[in-house]
This record gives structure tokens, sequence and C-alpha cells, in this order.
């Protein structure tokens, strides 16, 4: 069914707005706007889809689903619940969980992050260990730093949930593995015995999704809970190891660039909102015998937007070329083919970092465009920031998924001062390192982003290896470096974002009409050297940029935005974001931001009647100095 007819279903939109809803409402009005939605649109991947069908249908799931001002509680069943039954489970666990989590028969949540380790999965404390006589597995939380918390539906939506438990036999530890713990009764929707469910409380954003906490009372489920196509548990207790303990950590790959396609919906919607609101409203008389002009004509509001709507096209296009590359891998995985797997894992550890701290800026950077509307809840700008700037953190906190990505880099790089090659897009490393002369073309600018990314990797390895010759052992010597091994990182992100969003335009321009090619490709020129201009200080130090170049650069940066001006609402257009998804006073096709602003502010409770009962119970007694 298209948006067209989904968007028309009663009852989907809000007609009180969740602004003036408690947490608990806001929780009530997301499940009754979820099952609405979901019997309607949403599906999910079949494994018979092509790679086109599936990125089309995660992209059209994520853009779908941000429907809601909000994340809806349905988030994780979609998004790693199913991802982990199919990437994890056995073909017979697939048959049978899969159709009951397509089917809505259950719904599911992924737990793995507990109240004391996020980050570090090794340190995961809830047990989960093997009693032969009853073939069973007892789950257990032995401290509160156990419990599981933050997983999205957990609270008092979710009846099933995968949850990365560290495996006991016989006493020994076998590392942390996936196991299918349903916690709710099917009928009762109450929590199983032995199990403590509960939400985590309010946050910043995401306060639809029920995140929430889960501990264990030593509760017994079946040896075939495991989900056991890495690893398996024979009946007896021997424990059969996969080909790769990092196996298990597959679903996290998934969604980390899951996140790149999302942070280029995400901000393509905040870019519209601000961009259509800047081109309705007017503000100022720079020139006192005209009208005031369109704050969309102020360069430094292009300045503030443009980049936005490249950066949306750059993500996009880096996000499908990963897609790419996350099913081969994922193919190849199956056929027990593991070597691309470390390359896969470092790109995800460099684009779901470098697309979220982007994002998350540009978003607040959209707000801040808007002037005091950019401020109120119905722009829907501040729940935007907040649904981005969650992706900072989950699924990998950005510093510590630099980190891996420069571990990564570090192997690569040692390797090729050794004679080993260098392969996929970590080959550019053993390229020329030096920069002969600035190269002011688009090209050359991507190639100095390269030279500056060989140029970091190989210093903060001299570093490194300066301070295990000092006597620092290696692991005190990557945490005194490890501030330049994440700037290392992210120069290898900027240069693979960059030639990336080049090469796949440039491969889309044939087929583009004239005018359209040179709109686009505009965005491109307009991206590149916004970082070029960004990152100057690299460009001076490492790749020969000189004074007079700089100053070029700036010329052509205000040329493009000039040249992109007249294109600005039509590009923000194209993203085709109906009204009921922006679901933002400013940001409507329309343009009636004033008359919308009015209608929102007309739906607040306290504007109900004309005096609030405080008056006669507090201000009139005070003010008469009779309180
Ligand atoms: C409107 C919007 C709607 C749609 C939105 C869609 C997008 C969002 C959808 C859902 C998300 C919201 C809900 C969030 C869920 C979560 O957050 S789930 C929990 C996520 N948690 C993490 O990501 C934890 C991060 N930590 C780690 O990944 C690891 O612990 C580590 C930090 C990477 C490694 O830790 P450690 O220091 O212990 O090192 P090792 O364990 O020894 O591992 C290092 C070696 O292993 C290799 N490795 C590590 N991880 C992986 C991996 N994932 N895949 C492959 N290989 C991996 C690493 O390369 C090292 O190898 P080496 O030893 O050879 O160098
Ligand atoms: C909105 C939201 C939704 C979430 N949903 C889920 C979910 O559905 N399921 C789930 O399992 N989890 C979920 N999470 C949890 C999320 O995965 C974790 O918060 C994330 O992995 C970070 O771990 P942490 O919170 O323990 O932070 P920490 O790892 O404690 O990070 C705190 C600080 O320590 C630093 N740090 C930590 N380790 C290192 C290191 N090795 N080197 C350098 N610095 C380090 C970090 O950089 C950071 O600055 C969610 C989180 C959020 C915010």
């Amino acid at each position: 069914m298209d948006e067209q007819k989904v968007l028309s279903i009663k009852g989907l939109l809000d007609d009180t707005p969740e602004e003036y809803l408690s947490h608990k409402e806001k929780y009530e009005n997301s499940i009754r706007k979820s099952v609405l939605f979901y019997k309607t649109l949403h599906s999910t991947e079949d494994e018979n889809m092509s790679v086109d069908e599936k990125t089309k249908l995660n992209f059209r799931n994520i853009v779908t689903s941000a429907i809601f001002k909000d994340n809806s509680p349905f988030m994780l069943h979609n998004s790693m619940f199913i991802p982990t039954i199919m990437g994890q489970g056995t073909d017979e666990q697939r048959e049978y969980w899969m159709k009951r989590a397509k089917n809505m028969e259950i719904i599911g949540t992924y737990a793995q992050t507990e109240l004391g380790h996020g980050t570090f999965i090794r340190g995961l404390e809830t047990q989960a260990t093997y009693d032969p006589d009853t073939e069973e597995f007892v789950l257990h939380s032995p401290v509160l730093s156990s419990y599981k918390w933050w997983p999205g539906g957990l609270a008092h939506t979710a009846n099933y949930c995968i949850v990365m438990a560290r495996l006991y036999i016989k006493g020994k530890s076998h590392g942390i593995h996936p196991f299918m713990v349903q916690i709710r009764d099917e009928e009762t929707h109450m929590p199983l015995p032995g199990i403590k469910l509960g939400e985590i409380g309010a946050k910043l954003g995401f306060n639809t999704v029920n995140n929430g906490f889960l501990g264990f009372e030593n509760h017994r489920i079946s040896r075939d809970r495991m989900l056991m196509k890495n690893a398996q548990v024979l009946k007896d207790g021997t424990f059969v190891a996969g080909s790769n303990s990092k196996l298990t950590y597959g679903t996290m790959v998934y969604v980390r660039v899951l996140i790149v396609s999302n942070m280029a919906n995400m901000l393509a919607k905040a870019v519209t909102i601000a961009l259509r609101y800047s081109a309705i409203r007017r503000q100022s008389q720079p020139k006192p015998d005209e009208p005031e002009p369109q704050i969309l004509d102020y360069v430094t509001q292009q300045h503030k937007l443009f980049i936005a709507i490249a950066s949306s096209h750059a993500f996009y296009m880096n996000a499908m070329w990963l897609w790419e590359i996350y099913y081969s891998v994922s193919l190849q995985l199956a056929s027990g083919k593991l070597d691309n797997l470390p390359e896969l894992h470092a790109l995800a550890c460099c684009l779901k970092p470098l697309s979220t701290i982007d994002a998350t800026a540009m978003i607040e950077k959209c707000r801040l465009a808007c002037g005091g509307h950019g401020y109120m809840l119905s722009a829907n700008l501040a729940q935007t920031y907040g649904l981005a700037t969650a992706a900072y953190t989950y699924e990998g906190e950005n510093t510590v998924l630099l980190l891996q990505a420069a571990r990564s880099l570090v192997k690569a790089w040692v390797g090729h001062v050794k004679g080993r090659p260098l392969k996929g897009t970590m080959a550019y490393l053993a390229g020329d390192s030096t920069v002969k002369a600035w190269d002011g073309s688009i090209d050359g600018i991507i190639q100095s982003f390269k030279v500056v990314a060989i140029r970091k990797i190989s210093s903060v390895v001299k570093i490194l290896q300066d301070y295990e010759k000092s006597g620092l052992s290696p692991e005190d010597a990557w945490n005194k470096a490890s501030v330049f091994l994440t700037a290392a990182s992210e120069a290898h992100g900027r240069a693979v974002l960059l030639s990336v969003y080049k090469s796949e335009m440039d491969k889309r321009a044939a087929v583009l009409s004239p005018p359209l090619r040179k709109v686009l490709l505009q965005l491109v020129d307009l991206y590149v050297t916004y970082w070029a201009l960004e990152k100057v200080g690299d460009m001076l130090l490492y790749a020969s940029i000189t004074d007079k170049d700089v100053d070029e650069l700036q010329r052509r940066y205000i040329e493009l935005l000039a040249a992109i001006r007249p294109n600005a609402v039509g590009l923000v257009d194209a993203f085709d974001f109906r009204d009921e998804i922006l679901n933002s006073t400013l940001g409507a096709y329309d343009g009636r931001a004033y008359e919308r602003l009015m209608e929102e502010a007309m739906k607040s409770p306290l504007n109900a009647e004309p005096v609030n009962q405080t008056f006669h119970k507090y201000l009139k007694p005070f003010m008469r100095g009779k309180l």
C-alpha cells in the first residue's frame, strides 16, 4: 500500500500533539499508531529479496517509520530482533521464529547492553549456565550491574527477546552468545516467573521506544533457545565453537550500516523543514528601499543549510554502496568465507560515527537557522535532533568505533610497511603520501584527503612505536595515542565518504538529464569544497595548499552557494517528504508556517481557558499580599 493510503488512515495522525501527552500517554499513543501502521505498511526483509529490493525496503522502512515524531516501540523488532534471528539462527530456528516474528505473532527486542556494560561486550555479566541433566540453560542476573538496560520495547511491549549472555558449561565461560527468551506470557503479557521487567524512564528523545530493564532470577530455557548458527551446545554439554567468535556480533554491523542510511533520511527531513521555512521567512532590511528579503538569500543561511542537502546525498550514496558490500560479505560468511568481514567491520566503524556526528551537528544547525520558531517542538527539529543524536551512542559509541577502525588501519599500515599488500578501501594507503602541488580540482581535493589519511595513520603508528620503544605496554601506548588514533580514523572515513559520494554520483551522472546532472554535481563540488575548508589545517599541513589556494577555494565555495540557491527549494522538495511525515509547522509544503504555528499553539491545553485556575488559587492572593 503506498504512503498516500497509509497516511489517510484515520487515527494514524495525532489530534492532540504528542508534546502535550504524559510520558505514559505518549507510549500508549505510540502503540496505538504502531499497530495501525504495521497492519498496513511495514514489511521486513525476505531472504529471497534482491539486494536492491532489500536496500529499498530498508530505506522505506526508515522513511515510513519516521512518520512518528519519535520512534516506535516496535523499532527493535524489525531493526535487530528479526535480523538476529536471520543472522544467528540455524535453518530450523529461522524457519520457526521468522514466521512468528514476521507475522507479528510475537514482538521481540535485542537485549545486549547492561547497566554496567554497553561498549565492552566481553564484560557482560548476564549468565546462561547449561544444565545437561535437564538440557536447559539457566539465565541469571548475579548483580544489579548485570541487569539488561536500554533495549527498546523491552519494558512493556516485547514478549520475546534476544538476550546476549555469557555461556557457562561446567563452570567454564565460553563467551557471549545469543539466546531466544520468552519474557512475557503470550496471553496475559505478564512477566514470566524469574523475570523482572520495567521501563528505564524519560530520556532526551526516544521517549516512545519503551527502553527497559530486564533481570533474571534463575530463569530456565530449553537448549534449543540458544541461537546456534555460529556456535553450538550439544545435549551432553559439549561446546562447539564457531569459525569466528565475532560472527555473534553480526547484527551490530547490520545496524551500523542501516544507521548511515537513516542519517541520510533524518538530515533530509531537517533540512527540508529549515530550508522551506527559510524560503518563506522574511527578515531585516539591508537595502532601505527594498522589502525584507527571504532569509534564504542571506549567504550565511545558505552556508548553514546547503551542506546539509549535500551531506544527505553523500550519506545516501555511501549507504547504498555499503549495503552492497554488506550483502556480498554476508553471502561470503554464509559459505564460511570470513576474510572480508574485518574490512566491513572497519568501514561500518568509520561511516556510522561520521554520518551520525555530521548529521547530529547539521540537524542542530538546521534548528538554529530557524530562529525562535526552530525552538518550538511543533517545528519537529528538536525531536529530529533527539533521534539522531542517540545514534552517536547506540550501536557502538562513536569514539569506541573510531578506535576499532583505527585498529584495522594500524594493522593494515604495519602490514603494508612489511610488504603485505593492502586491499579494498584501504588500498589507497599504499599510494603517494606527498602532494607535489595543490590541485584544486574535485578529484585533486579528494586525493588530498587520502594523503591526509595516509599521513595521519603513518604518524600515529610512529607515535605508537615510539611509546612502545620507550617501554610503554602496547595497551598503554594505545591509550596514550588514542586521540590521534580517532583522528586518523576520521581522516580515513572522510576520504571514503568523499570518494564514494563522487564516484557514485559520477556513475549516475551519465543517465541524468543535463540540468539535473549540473545541480547534483554542484552539490558534490559544494560537499568537497566545504570539507576542504573545514579541514584547511590538514590541507596546509599535508596537502601543500597555499594561502592563495585557500582564497580561491573560499571564492569557489561562495559561488557554489549562489549557483545552488535557485534550485535549493527544488532540491528539498525532491526528498518528497509528505507533510504528515515532516510533522512540522515550519516545513509544510504550502509554506503557511505562521498559520500552522498559531493552529498548533491553540492546541495547547493552557489555551482551553482564558484564565488558569492558579490565578484565583495562588496569584491573586499573592498579589494581594494575602498568601
Ligand atoms: C526513524 C528511524 C527508524 C529506523 C532506525 C534504524 C537504525 C537504528 C535501529 C536500531 C538501533 C537502536 C537500538 C540500539 C541498539 C543497540 O545499541 S544494541 C547494542 C550495541 N552495542 C555495541 O555496539 C557495543 C559496542 N562494542 C563492540 O562492538 C565491541 O565490544 C568492540 C568495542 C568493537 C570490541 O571490544 P573489545 O575491545 O573487547 O575487543 P574484542 O572483543 O577483542 O574485539 C576486537 C576484535 O574483534 C573484531 N570485531 C569487533 N567487533 C566486530 C564486529 N562487530 N564484527 C566483526 N569483527 C569485530 C575487531 O575487528 C578485532 O579484531 P582483531 O582482534 O583482529 O583486530
Ligand atoms: C537511545 C538508545 C537506545 C539504545 N537501545 C539499545 C537496545 O535496543 N539494545 C541494547 O542492547 N542497547 C541499547 N542501547 C545501549 C547502547 O548500545 C550503549 O549505550 C552503547 O553501546 C554505549 O555503551 P555505554 O552506554 O555503556 O557507554 P560507555 O561504553 O560506558 O561509554 C561512556 C564513555 O566511555 C568511553 N569509552 C568506553 N569504552 C572506551 C574505550 N575502550 N576506549 C575509549 N573510550 C571508551 C566512551 O567513548 C564514552 O565517552 C541504547 C542506547 C541509547 C542511547
